[in-house]
């Protein structure tokens, strides 16, 4: 008889929360960790969570602490779903409680701030895991539509095809349909960079732009998200599937898109001040838009979308006149 599968979940939001409700549902053991005990005792007295997703019942074999010892203990996987400019200071925390050769899976879709590392490098750098032991989650997965059970596609990447394919088991139920990778690289710029382009569309639709605009930026973004893939050595078909095409267009379609409906607020007219007021969860491009641009000055590489998007929201700029500088750039072929 095979032995029950153990996965502790780092972030009890609204990602942590679903995709361990994911890996109970396949069979596995799952304890998340959560800073606040309040949020821990609601879920093991109520089984759902109230803050982040209300309504929902969580699976039995789902449990929660606050104790991190306690949710790593004996993990085949441990799963880290914090916000991404909070993973180092608390891996570095976590990393001597972690049970050895158990398997790293990012679910965040950011850059590091300054050292414009992906969450995988960042947990290399703190775990001192090997590149084989890593893996990230991502793909089309907006945690409401997940956590309703409602059918979605997703990638599992790991430089180690083998790994890959043991969380995909771990996480393969009949609405969740894992798919493997093994570009890394280009898995996580897929999910980091649809959240900036997400903004972007979001100010489109917030200044009452049509989907006309909608359908350019969203080719546009793509284009310079596969720019940026392939001089970091990403594959490119990886961009035309889950990671890259798939999650870009579930995040530009949806209002569930905490990146979509920020950009909305501030086309509207909110101010920054004003719209991170009504933003009460993690909408990672508002931060990464700007270790995105940065990685790509580093490898050269053109990014005007993203360069309007730091534009206006970090330094002022108004959204109509960054449209109008974005629609006056030189011509040029499409590729
Ligand atoms: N929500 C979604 O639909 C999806 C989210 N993601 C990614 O998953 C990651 C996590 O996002 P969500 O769970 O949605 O965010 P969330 O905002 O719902 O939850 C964030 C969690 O992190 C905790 N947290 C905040 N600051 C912290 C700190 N300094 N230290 C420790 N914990 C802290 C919060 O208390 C909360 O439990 C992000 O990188 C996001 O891009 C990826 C796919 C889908
Ligand atoms: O990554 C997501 C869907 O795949 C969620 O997008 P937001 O973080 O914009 O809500």
């Amino acid at each position: 008889m095979t032995r029950t599968l153990k996965a502790a979940v780092f972030g009890t939001g609204s990602w942590g929360t679903a995709f361990g409700m994911v890996l109970a549902d396949a069979g596995c053991d799952v304890t998340l960790w959560g800073r606040r005990a309040a949020l821990a005792d609601a879920v093991n007295s109520t089984r759902t969570n109230p803050d982040y997703l209300p309504g929902v019942e969580l699976p039995r074999n789902l449990r929660a602490t606050t104790d991190p010892a306690e949710a790593a203990d004996g993990a085949d996987f441990t799963v880290l779903a914090v916000p991404s400019q909070t993973l180092r200071e608390n891996l570095a925390a976590w990393a001597p409680l972690l049970t050895p050769d158990t398997v790293l899976v990012s679910l965040m879709k950011g850059v590091e701030l300054g050292s414009a590392m992906r969450m995988s490098e960042v947990i290399e750098d703190v775990t001192k895991a090997a590149a084989e032991r890593v893996a990230v989650v991502t793909g089309p997965n907006l945690a409401r539509e997940i956590a309703a059970r409602q059918p979605a596609a997703s990638v599992v990447a790991c430089r180690d095809e083998a790994v890959a394919q043991r969380l995909q088991a771990a996480c393969h139920t009949p609405y969740f349909r894992p798919y493997t990778n093994t570009d890394v690289v280009g898995c996580e710029l897929g999910g980091a960079v649809k959240n900036v382009i997400g903004l972007a569309v979001g100010i489109a639709d917030g200044m009452g732009l049509g989907d006309n605009a909608k359908g350019s930026l969203i080719t546009r973004g793509l284009a310079e998200t596969t720019r940026l893939g392939l001089a970091m050595g990403a594959d490119p078909l990886t961009f035309s599937g889950l990671a890259g095409l798939g999650d870009l267009v579930a995040t530009c379609s949806s209002p569930l898109s905490r990146n979509h409906t920020f950009g909305t607020n501030l086309g509207k007219g909110m101010t920054l001040q004003e719209t991170i007021a009504v933003t009460k969860q993690t909408a990672e491009g508002v931060k990464s838009c700007e270790s995105v641009l940065d990685l790509a000055r580093r490898h050269g590489v053109d990014m005007p979308i993203t360069e309007t998007v730091v534009g206006i929201v970090h330094e002022g700029t108004p959204p109509m006149v960054a449209l109008k500088e974005l629609m006056a750039r030189s011509a040029k072929a499409e590729r």
